[in-house]
């Protein structure tokens, strides 16, 4: 078992942030990844040109990395945004039109989960409000998945850095995805359990494990304290992904920690480990 018997991705909206987006990839490839993850990359726009969708794509093909994972637009991100889709008015609206423009690209790149971060509470809005129009368009970005063959993650993010974001335990994300499966019989919800923000709510993460497993279409790290790589800080990652294992998960496994220097940041995971398999 060990880090040797899992499908790591680099997380290129986090890592070789210190490139241009589109030589990210062959960054990636130089270090032994063939697999990479993103955030929504045009933080300001949820519909870009075509031109920088095709360029994205080159990039990612001239590497030879598979992109497997890609969160829809999320309001600015990095930034004090944490998703667009449960804030009324324009930013649901944004969301809304990168809908098929996200799912669109992921099926150009074989892309086969989309990642909707749910959004901010928002003062003076009232929260059923808000939760009423995440349900709508959560389900209409799990139908949008489900047209190009891809699952909907949603995720947990953690309280201390996303006070105003409100799934902030597992359960909190497993009721939304619950609903969102309930509404579109499609049962292409899933959770995105990120090891990092479980652990800085102060989660018992091998019980989120072995509650949730069956539930969870992608995994995210990062060692904590400190968000950096694998051995930086002080939680058993190495034997939560062995535990992750033997209860059936056999997805990917995303690098979402901070690193200054990215290529020197994988010593913790043999090179013949970082090929996805
Ligand atoms: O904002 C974060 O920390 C995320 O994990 C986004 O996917």
């Amino acid at each position: 078992m060990g880090y040797s018997n899992q499908r790591f991705d680099v997380n290129l909206s986090i890592l070789f942030t210190e490139l241009p987006l589109l030589e990210r990839p062959a960054a990636a490839a130089a270090a032994g990844f063939t697999a990479v993850e993103l955030w929504w990359p045009w933080i300001e726009t949820p519909t870009p040109e075509q031109a920088e969708l095709d360029a994205l794509k080159k990039a990612l093909d001239d590497a030879g990395t598979q992109l497997v994972g890609l969160n829809f637009y999320a309001g600015a991100l990095p930034g004090p945004d944490r998703g667009a889709l449960s804030i009324p008015g324009e930013e649901s609206d944004r969301f809304r039109a990168n809908i098929e423009v996200a799912a669109d690209f992921a099926a150009s790149v074989g892309c086969k989960a989309l990642n909707a971060l749910y959004g901010n509470r928002v003062e003076g809005a009232d929260p059923q409000v808000q939760d009423a129009l995440a349900l709508e368009n959560l389900v209409l970005a799990a139908r949008a998945a489900d047209r190009v063959g891809a699952i909907l993650l949603v995720e947990t993010l953690n309280k201390p850095e996303s006070p105003l974001y409100p799934l902030v335990s597992a359960p909190a994300a497993i009721e939304v995805i619950d609903k969102v499966n309930a509404a579109t019989g499609l049962g292409n919800a899933k959770f995105l359990l990120d090891i990092y923000h479980l652990s800085m709510n102060g989660e018992n993460v091998s019980e989120v494990i072995e509650a949730y497993a069956d539930k969870t279409g992608h995994v995210q790290i990062a060692d904590n304290p400190g968000r950096g790589a694998p051995g930086t800080g002080s939680l058993p990652l190495e034997e939560l992904l062995d535990q992750l294992g033997k209860a059936g998960y056999d997805g990917w496994v995303g690098l979402e920690y901070k690193a200054a220097d990215a290529a020197a940041s994988f010593e913790w995971l043999p090179a013949e480990a970082r090929a996805a398999r």
